[in-house]
């Protein structure tokens, strides 16, 4: 019978995997989970977050009689070595889009299929090949209505069933997930995070389940509320695979079909992804350097200074901003319509480089993207394709009218000048690192930098780069 090594990357799951399903096709499947360098250098949230998913996931394969062996080293020795050992005559994986996955993923399938291996990568992580939407000229798009005009009438496969797995005749060596200490970085954290967290597949599809049957109708009315648990949740389903996008898409049109008002701009939301990932592909440089070049020669403040520590650590003296930042911290997610807040604040108000609200983001987000964090960025920022435009400076005062007018999700978050604070406020405390010196009867700090002062130094800023 025929061996198939089903290399694992952002991919946990067992349904819709069409790479999966092709390997159990063949004969017996072999699935690995490979530590390299693309694991060793993530943030520290999103390798916490991973081992979760691991760990959730070795035991789904676990059920159904088959495993996870998790082996560490440069992927193209790992692989090369578990060819020899278990006697597999081919590796299948699902693609990843990045300039890194693309250059490891082109060395490692020249070299199995030089050592007699077949090797091939299969579609999963997207809707849409980033290669297979093109402007009528023939050329990528850099604009999303277009891009969205371009997919949405597209016809697109149903989701796959999970296949069923046979087992190698024996099973190699693998590694403990306990030795790899994914958590490591997270220090007194986790703890806290863990809370707020459910991984892998099944509770992917619970929680979409109950989003469809509740949540998709008022989607377009209530997303864009902080406080309310209105979205989807399935952003950091997607990051490490547990749900296919696919799935999400199909989901939407069910709910439009079924009249659902919220559905199809859910589905547009799906295809902001997309579309991330298109650009990432195309314009690799997204990833972190100004997407329009322009912007290299743009006057953006040290970033050394009390100012962003002050950002990272929520004690910008702004609410609404203060409380997305810790809502990040404790949760390991932030409500979109806070991550466009806490980036304008950042970029534009402070004027510091949106590379260093990127980076921070890596670290803290559990459902760290890519592609989507630093579109985002550069969306704020103004130095992004089809970006807002610098003069759009959010105001964190007025955003907080619109989205919390009742001031619940700043007080969620933020403890301070509370008679009475709420848990989740409190808990902040609990996650931060000790060494921070934060407490909750610290005085609430004054503003960093005031919100019209901001906005005019940033305008001005923006006149004074205009004009050179
Ligand atoms: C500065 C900034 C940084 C961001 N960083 C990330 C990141 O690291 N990872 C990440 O997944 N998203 C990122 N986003 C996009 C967005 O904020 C999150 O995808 C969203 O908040 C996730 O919540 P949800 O799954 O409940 O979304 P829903 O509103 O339920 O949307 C459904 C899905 O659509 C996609 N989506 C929605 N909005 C966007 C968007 N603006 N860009 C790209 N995809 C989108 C996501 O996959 C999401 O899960 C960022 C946005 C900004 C402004």
């Amino acid at each position: 019978m025929s061996l198939t090594i089903l290399w694992f990357r952002r991919d946990l799951r067992l349904s819709d995997h069409p790479a999966l399903v092709a390997a159990a096709g063949r004969g017996a499947v072999l699935p690995v989970f490979i530590h390299d360098d693309s694991v060793a250098g993530l943030g520290a949230a999103a390798k916490w977050r991973l081992g979760e998913g691991l760990r959730v996931f070795a035991a789904a394969l676990e059920a159904v009689g088959s495993r996870l062996i998790l082996r560490r080293g440069p992927a193209r020795e790992v692989l090369e070595e578990l060819v020899r050992e278990s006697g597999a005559d081919a590796v299948y994986w699902s693609r990843l889009y990045d300039p890194q996955a693309i250059e490891r993923d082109t060395r490692v399938k020249t070299a199995l299929r030089d050592g007699g291996a077949q090797a091939e990568s299969f579609a999963g992580h997207l809707i849409f090949e980033p290669w297979e939407v093109e402007t009528q000229q023939g050329g990528p798009y850099k604009v999303y209505s277009p891009f969205w005009r371009a997919v949405k009438d597209r016809e697109v496969d149903d989701t796959l069933a999970t296949p069923k797995l046979n087992a190698p005749s024996r099973w190699p060596e693998s590694d403990r997930l306990e030795d790899w200490a994914l958590g490591a970085a997270m220090r007194r954290g986790a703890e806290v995070l863990a809370a707020h967290c459910s991984p892998g597949e099944q509770a992917a599809q619970a929680r979409l389940g109950g989003f469809a049957a509740h949540g998709l109708d008022a989607y377009k009315e209530r997303r864009d509320f902080p406080a309310e648990d209105a979205t989807s949740g399935m952003s950091e389903y997607l990051t490490y695979g547990e749900i296919s996008p696919r799935a999400l898409w199909h989901t939407a049109l069910r709910g439009e079909a079924s009249g659902k008002a919220g559905a199809e701009h859910f589905r547009k939301e799906v295809v902001w992804r997309e579309f991330a990932y298109h650009l990432m592909y195309h314009t690799p440089r997204l990833l972190d350097g100004n997407w329009r070049e322009e912007w290299d020669g743009f006057g953006w403040k040290d970033a050394r200074g009390g100012a962003v520590r002050r950002w990272r650590q929520g004690r910008t003296g702004v609410p609404f901003v203060d409380a997305a930042l810790r809502e990040m911290y404790v949760t390991g997610r932030m409500h979109n319509r806070a991550r466009m807040i806490v980036a304008s604040y950042l970029t534009k108000h402070m004027l510091v480089d949106w590379r260093v609200g990127c980076d921070w983001f890596a670290d803290c987000l559990t459902d760290w993207d890519p592609a989507s964090n630093a579109m985002g960025w550069q969306w704020v920022a103004g130095s992004g394709p089809d970006a807002a435009p610098y003069f759009r400076v959010f105001n964190p005062g007025t955003q907080a009218e619109k989205f919390d007018p009742d001031g619940s999700y700043r007080r969620r978050w933020i403890a301070e000048g509370e008679a009475r604070p709420t848990k989740t406020a409190l808990s902040y405390f609990d996650a931060v690192p000790e060494s921070w010196g934060l407490t909750p009867d610290d005085v609430y700090p004054e503003p960093v930098v005031g919100l019209s002062e901001g906005r005019e130094a940033a305008l001005k800023a923006y006149e004074t780069f205009k004009a050179e």
